[in-house]
């Protein structure tokens, strides 16, 4: 145990029927299938077909090879006063590990603006790309946080969860371990967020078990990896456990991957919803301002570790 690797992999849930609307059997019974796989593992590999495979494959990684690609006086430019929604990289305790960020990119204008501030001259390829990738993955991070919000009875809280959630679109490097370093790719961590959807061309992700296990996720090609974050633990009231995960590198080549985390926006009180509280259950946080949370987490450099939810309101 510990810090064994096994290689068996996440529970797959299909996402791909059109028919999955709210109310059919197919709508049921895939959201009892999420339910079961955030329970055990607080993630799942979810197949989902709305972007064509070689736009993914080819397009989408090809866009961000020439993101990456680019000099690092210019990466530093995308720049965000919100901790970790800019450009991050260059740090000597994650060597191999290089970030950019691009808020709101579902949105054409939003794309474009952050886009150009790479390429003044402008590069529609790469902001048509980044924008389609977000508005696809939104459509899953829609069904699946509906699917919970309805498994928990929480219903009529869907708009108020939905209206106050943002995108923000993350893509990753990491290079090749050189010789002698080690091959730790991002450390051990739960996502602050609500919810993160990852797309990786290697594999390298590990996700952490009940049992203290690590577990690779084989990278498939038509396939995203769901996770759920600390913010949505908090306003479900523990009922919904994030799972520690970190990136660990093998092979030869460098890796990428593709987030896009929704999060709760600056200034909204994340509170459990009152149906979440008995005495059974018992409130286990205290409300807290999520763009508070951020900053704490950031500030405090605890955002990596695995109890700072309640390091930081714990009741
Ligand atoms: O690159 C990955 O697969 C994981 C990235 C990640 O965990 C994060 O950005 O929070
Ligand atoms: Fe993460």
């Amino acid at each position: 145990m510990g810090s064994e690797t096994h290689v068996h992999d996440l529970p797959v849930i299909d996402f791909s029927n059109p028919e999955l609307k709210p109310g059919t059997k197919e709508w049921n019974s895939v959201k009892s299938q999420v339910q079961e796989a955030l329970e055990e593992f607080g993630c799942f590999k979810a197949l989902f077909n709305k972007i064509p495979e070689d736009q993914l494959q080819i397009a989408t990684y090809k866009a961000v090879e020439e993101l990456f690609d680019l000099p690092l006086q210019t990466k530093i430019l995308n720049y965000s006063p919100k901790p970790n929604h800019g450009y991050l990289g260059q740090a000597s305790t994650l060597p191999l590990y290089e970030s950019l960020g691009f808020e709101n990119a579902h949105i054409p204008e939003e794309a474009e603006k952050l886009t150009n501030i790479l390429w003044p001259q402008g590069n529609p390829k790469f902001s048509k790309t980044i924008q389609s990738f977000s508005v696809s993955v939104s459509e899953l991070e829609q069904l699946v946080k509906t699917m919970i919000v309805e498994s928990l009875g929480l219903e009529k809280y869907k708009d108020e969860i939905m209206n106050s959630n943002y995108y923000l679109l993350r893509v990753m490097k990491y290079d090749v371990p050189k010789p002698g370093e080690k091959n730790i790719g991002l450390v051990s961590h739960k996502d602050l967020n609500v919810m993160t959807i990852l797309h990786q061309n290697n594999d390298g992700l590990e996700i952490q078990t009940k049992t203290g296990e690590w577990i690779t996720v084989k990278t498939s090609p038509d396939s995203f990896i769901v996770m759920t974050g600390e913010s949505f633990q908090a306003w479900t009231n523990g009922r919904v456990q994030p799972a520690p995960h970190r990136v660990m590198m093998t092979g030869s080549e460098a890796r990428y991957s593709i987030g896009l985390f929704s999060l709760f926006n600056a200034g909204y009180k994340v509170q459990a919803p009152e149906e979440m509280v008995d005495k059974e259950h018992p409130l286990l946080y205290k409300p807290f301002d999520y763009g508070e949370f951020l900053n704490f987490r950031w500030t405090h450099k605890h955002n990596m570790g695995n109890i700072t939810l309640k390091t930081y309101c714990g009741l």
